[in-house]
Formats: structure tokens, sequence, C-alpha cells
């Protein structure tokens, strides 16, 4: 099933609980929550408090996205925060199947990004642990990017090993996905979208639907 799931990185901080309210009426099912930590990726942006808050007023599946390093020390705390899927970088991890099997243990979903440039490869031997693979669609850091055009073969090769292997993981992407590149991203295999300044940007509540109407009849 396709999904959309804004990043809240892109919102209004001053009015995040009614930004996530208009994208939740009008169709969104995830929400996906970036957190940066000035060191895995240059920017600062929030961590677990302003996860609780705003879990207490949302259904929305919480995906937490965590552009930090040494992840492992902060999962069972976002789990509690109401992380329904914890993604971690494999660039970020030196052990990842402990990290991966720490989420599971916490409740939460696993999944691991990549980064534009890591290989498929990272995935060989973890592939079947994940729920979900978060293929990073332009360098992390920063909303508002380009969309990296290599990044489409990359989503292609990687619904090819999941088909090869009977899986079926999610595969996210993230970064510069705008109305006029998601039919190519969905037909590459994604089915999970995460847009940032494409939703928050101008008039939430139809973004969202125009999103919708090309995911659903994808
Ligand atoms: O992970 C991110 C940045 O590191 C953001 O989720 C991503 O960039 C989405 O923003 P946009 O849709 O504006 O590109």
């Amino acid at each position: 099933m396709n999904k959309l799931a804004p990043s809240i990185l892109a919102a209004n901080f001053a009015a995040l609980g009614e930004d996530i309210r208009k994208a939740e009426e009008a169709g969104a099912e995830y929400l996906h929550i970036d957190v940066m930590d000035g060191h895995f990726v240059p920017s600062l942006s929030f961590g677990m408090p302003i996860m609780e808050s705003i879990r207490k007023n949302s259904v929305m599946v919480f995906d937490v996205h965590l552009m930090i390093d040494n992840p492992d020390q902060y999962i069972k705390a976002f789990a509690e925060a109401g992380a329904d899927i914890i993604t971690v970088h494999a660039e970020a991890c030196t052990h990842l199947n402990r990290t991966v099997a720490a989420i599971k243990e916490a409740g939460a979903k696993a999944c691991v990004a990549l980064n534009p440039a890591t290989p498929l490869t990272e995935l060989e031997y973890i592939l079947e642990d994940l729920d979900m693979v978060l293929l990073m669609t332009v360098n992390p850091g920063f909303g508002g990017q380009k969309y990296i055009e290599s990044c489409t073969r990359k989503i292609q090769e990687l619904r090819k090993m999941i088909t090869d292997r009977g899986l079926e993981t999610d595969i996210e992407v993230d970064g510069g996905i705008k109305l006029n590149n998601l039919q190519k991203v969905l037909d590459a295999g994604a089915n999970i979208i995460v847009a940032g300044s494409a939703v928050f940007a101008g008039d939430i509540s139809k973004n969202v639907r125009d999103f919708m109407k090309v995911l659903t009849e994808a």
C-alpha cells in the first residue's frame, strides 16, 4: 500500500499541532519526524519532548528518522515517546544487527536508512530483519533540496532485491519528492513517500489531497 509521510521539518513550529491536524484530516496516515543531532548531519532539530506532545493529539503512524550518531542510546526513549517506526542510518551504526534487534525489542518497527551514495550491499545480510528501508534521495540534513536522479535506479534495484527474496519490505523515499516526480519514484518501487516542503508550504490540506490522489491511483 502506498502511504504519504509528511515531514514536520517543513511545518510551522509555531502552529505544529494545527499543521499536523490538517495533514491527518486530509488523509496522510504516517507522520515523518526528523531527529537531527548536529553531528551525523549539520542541523539540529528536536527530540522526545516534542514527540510526546504531538503524540497526545494524533493517531498517525509516527515514523521517526534518527539522523544521529550512536542511535542505540535513544531507541527506548523514542519508542516510549510514541514512535511506531524507528529508522537508523547504516552509516551511523557500528553493530547494525544489534541496533535493529533493540528497535524491535522496544516495540517499534525497524527501518534502516541509506544515504544516496551508500550502496545497497549494506543491506545484503540484514534485509530480512527489516520492516522498511529508507532510501535518502537527498543528502540528509536539510529540507527543500533537489532530488538526486541516480536514486531512481537505486529504488528499482532495491525493489528487485526485495521481490527476488520473496519479502514485503516497504521502501520509503525521502528528499526532494514533489508532485512532478512522485509517479517516477512509485514506478521505481517506492511505496512510502516522505514529503516536507511539498506538503507544508502553502495549502496543507490541498497538498496532501493532491499527493493522495496520485498515491491511491498508482
Ligand atoms: O530528511 C530530511 C532532511 O534530511 C527531510 O525529511 C527531507 O529532506 C524532506 O524534505 P523535502 O521534502 O522538503 O525535501
